[in-house]
């Protein structure tokens, strides 16, 4: 039988500006995002019953039709009028409800691979407008450059020479709802849109990005999650902030040996989700 073993990475946020609401409720965005490789390890198979089949078995994510690979999958079926089975098995290693993009990232790797499967020969451009119906970041995983991401996540522009940085995660087991941060955000009038370069070269420059309108709203409800960015800079980190809606904070780093002992030390003395990962 037919099958396919893929990697659906975790994504962070360098930068994340809320431009204003739209009449759907939806907010306007100007983000910088970038893949980091701690993957969610998804099995897609052709099976002979039709339909689609998903198993997860991990708690707080829901198998069958609740998840939002089954919904990708299904999705695409619909899309292609074909009668056949997939059967998805996903195994998580990305946190949940952690502003790391897990579920649009299994969404995402969902829809190139029963493409790729099928041979639906269906365009990136296409799969991004399927994939956005399911979730605001699901386009940018199917982009999988490093991007300016405008409109509400899904107007995408590659970046140039973003450079590749050992990226610290940590995630203290706060699940954050994405739908619950931004309802409670407080558009206030802001400044004139900083301009936002469209090529880098440095860690000082990303470094120099670094802002999360988001935030506050997070904080404010679990303080924890503020602390945490000084954990990670007197761990070493260069700059530290908390990644989408939250409540991982992620800490970048220039040495790979650093960034592995920061994980490792705050791992062991706070008994939380840390892990040494590299931009992809
Ligand atoms: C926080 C981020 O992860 C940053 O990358 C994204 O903005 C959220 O992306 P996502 O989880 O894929 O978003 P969706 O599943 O489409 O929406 C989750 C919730 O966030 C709100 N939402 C999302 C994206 C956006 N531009 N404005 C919003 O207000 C939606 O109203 C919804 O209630
Ligand atoms: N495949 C999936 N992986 C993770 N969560 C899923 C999945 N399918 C459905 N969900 C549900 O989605 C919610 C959180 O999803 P996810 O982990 O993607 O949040 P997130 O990392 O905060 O996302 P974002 O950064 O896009 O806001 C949970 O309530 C979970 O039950």
């Amino acid at each position: 039988m037919k099958k396919l073993q893929l990697l659906a990475p975790a994504k962070v946020n360098y930068r994340l500006d809320v431009l204003g609401k739209r009449p759907d409720g939806y907010h306007e965005l100007r983000m910088i995002m970038q893949r980091v490789d701690l993957c969610d390890e998804i099995e897609i198979a052709l099976a002979d019953s039709p339909g689609v089949r998903v198993t997860c078995g991990r708690k707080g994510v829901p198998d069958g039709p609740g998840n939002i690979a089954w919904r990708a999958a299904d999705a695409l079926l619909k899309l292609s009028g074909r009668e056949v089975g997939i059967e998805i098995s996903i195994a998580k290693k990305i946190p949940v409800g952690a502003g790391l993009g897990g579920g649009s990232s299994d969404a995402a790797t969902v829809l190139m691979g029963v493409n790729e499967l099928l041979g639906l020969g269906l365009s990136d451009e296409r799969l991004m407008e399927v994939g956005v119906k399911l979730g605001a970041d699901v386009p940018f995983f199917i982009f999988k450059k490093p991007a300016l991401a405008e409109g509400i996540g899904d107007r995408l522009t590659a970046l140039e020479g973003v450079p590749s940085l050992w990226v610290v995660l940590v995630n203290p087991g706060i699940h954050v709802s994405t739908a619950w941060v931004y309802q409670n955000l407080r558009l206030t009038t802001r400044e004139p849109a900083t301009i936002i370069p469209r090529s880098y070269s440095s860690l000082d420059e990303v470094c120099a990005l670094l802002s999360n309108d988001l935030e506050p709203v997070t904080c404010g409800r679990f303080p924890l999650v503020g602390e945490l960015k000084e954990v990670l800079i007197a761990a070493g980190a260069r700059g530290s902030l908390m990644s989408g809606s939250g409540s991982t904070v992620f800490g970048l780093f220039d040495k790979e040996s650093v960034a592995r002992q920061a994980a490792a030390e705050i791992g062991k003395e706070y008994g939380w989700f840390a892990a040494a990962v590299r931009t992809i």
